[in-house]
């Protein structure tokens, strides 16, 4: 079986992760673990995922998953990015009606639809905005608010990146079908090498979001693995 090898990166100490469609390296110190959007909006009940009609309760697992490759990750020096998707909380940065964000974003369309949750669904510094209790960011990593489903979009992560020489993204966090397949595309067109650790991932909508997700990610843009695979490689 062969294995990607970043040109840029091969002389480094030779960290291989079994993925599909083939084995890819992952050198530590040219890596990022980025976490996406792991906030109570996406993952727990009461949060703008579950009231705009859309199932959160298989996240636990996932959350369990996140918590285990974010440890390893740590361990082995690796970069922990976090994610947090939102606005302002009178939403000028959500844009208004000359913004697509404004006529798709399900968060903004609940809100005019119940005018009572005016002010609570992903505004910075509410419940819904923050990150799940059990994920807690620590000295060293970095935070990001992002306001579109990329986060290379009107972020700093790429210049974060190419300071730090990181060429490397792990994928984690929800929703593998939007936040995480748009950055981990945007970062392909911008020569990083992604991975997914699948089960540490969830999908908004049905099942077949999600594999189909996965699907255009091991075809088209990066490579597919698992959160103990990528925790016994990084261990050995
Ligand atoms: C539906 C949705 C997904 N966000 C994400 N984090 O993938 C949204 O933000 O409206």
């Amino acid at each position: 079986m062969s294995t990607v090898v970043c040109a840029h990166t091969s002389s480094l100490p030779n960290v291989t992760l079994p993925a599909r469609p083939e084995a890819i390296a992952l050198p530590p110190a040219q890596s990022a673990l980025i976490v996406v959007d792991m906030q109570n909006a996406y993952a727990t009940q009461g949060g703008y995922l579950d009231l705009a009609g859309f199932d959160v309760s298989a996240t636990k697992p996932v959350i369990a998953k996140i918590h285990q490759a974010v440890t390893a990750a740590r361990a082995a020096g690796m970069q922990i990015i976090w994610f947090q998707n939102g606005w302002d909380d009178q939403y000028v940065e959500a844009g208004d009606a000359g913004s697509p964000n404004f006529h798709k974003s399900n968060a903004l369309k609940t809100m005019r639809k119940r005018p009572e949750l005016q002010g609570t669904l992903l505004s910075k510094g509410g419940w819904d905005y923050a990150l799940v209790d059990e994920l807690v960011p620590q000295a060293g990593d970095i935070v990001l608010p992002k306001p579109r489903y990329s986060g290379f979009f009107n972020t700093s992560l790429d210049s974060m990146l190419r300071s730090r020489g990181i060429r490397h993204l792990v994928f984690t966090g929800i929703a593998t079908n939007i936040c995480v397949e748009s950055t981990l595309r945007d970062g392909f067109f911008l020569e990083y090498f992604g991975v997914v650790l699948e089960d540490a991932t969830y999908q908004a909508g049905p099942a077949f979001a999600q594999q189909a997700a996965i699907f255009n990610i091991e075809t088209f843009f990066g490579w597919v693995s698992d959160t103990d695979t990528f925790c016994e490689t990084l261990k050995s």
